[in-house]
């Protein structure tokens, strides 16, 4: 980041009233609104359910996910960055996309996952098309793995960007379930061209 992009952020940050908010209320970050905008629309989360959240640092997410899902429920969380622990969060530090990562994530779960979540995003290069296809192969492998570990009827929520990349995933998500839809949630800065697929109801194909 070069010194005024920098200062641009942090003056963003201080007039961000979701920054504010988390900070007042002691949470993670301020990405943990976003999913549970989603959850309130979308009804995601149910006690007792076995959750991936893939991408998970600082932690917003899986603290949501978490709270939601007890009593009963758990939560498998993977970041390449580390992450304080969590209560009823079982977080696996790696690269997803390697396969040894995924696969210890597999394991941890024990069985099959009820949602799949992916917050997954590249370090930006400025380069845009760099940075489109590096987006595109982590919701790729987000895609992949759920189809790998949901339960037939399970749903997968995986952030993807705006751009000429979208229908093609939307459509090889529309051949494992029953619907797909795209969510912006109001958490979600409208300065910034990511977006969430919401895929339910996965059917083995
Ligand atoms: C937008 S942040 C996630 C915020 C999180 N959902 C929260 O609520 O705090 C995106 C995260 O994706 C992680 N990430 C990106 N590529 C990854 C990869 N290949 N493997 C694991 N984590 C990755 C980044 O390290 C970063 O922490």
């Amino acid at each position: 980041m070069s010194r005024a992009s920098s200062r641009r952020w942090l003056a963003r940050q201080r007039r961000d009233p979701y920054v504010r908010r988390a900070r007042e209320e002691g949470r993670r970050s301020r990405a943990g609104y976003k999913l549970a905008e989603l959850d309130r629309r979308d009804r995601l989360l149910r006690p007792g359910m076995v959750v991936v959240d893939l991408g998970a640092a600082p932690g917003g997410w899986s603290e949501y996910a978490a709270g939601r899902v007890a009593p009963g429920g758990r939560v498998v969380a993977v970041d390449r960055l580390p992450m304080a622990p969590i209560a009823g969060v079982d977080f696996v530090q790696g690269d997803f996309t390697e396969a040894a990562v995924a696969e210890t994530v597999r394991a941890r779960l024990g069985g099959p996952a009820d949602l799949v979540l992916s917050d997954m995003a590249p370090s930006l290069s400025g380069v845009r098309d760099r940075d489109r296809a590096l987006a595109e192969a982590l919701a790729l492998a987000a895609i992949d793995f759920a189809e790998g570990v949901l339960r037939p009827g399970g749903d997968l929520l995986v952030k993807v960007f705006e751009g000429p990349e979208l229908a093609a995933l939307r459509a090889r998500l529309g051949a494992a379930f029953a619907a797909v839809a795209t969510r912006k949630p109001p958490a979600s800065r409208a300065r910034s061209s990511e977006l969430y697929l919401l895929a339910r109801h996965y059917s083995h194909v």
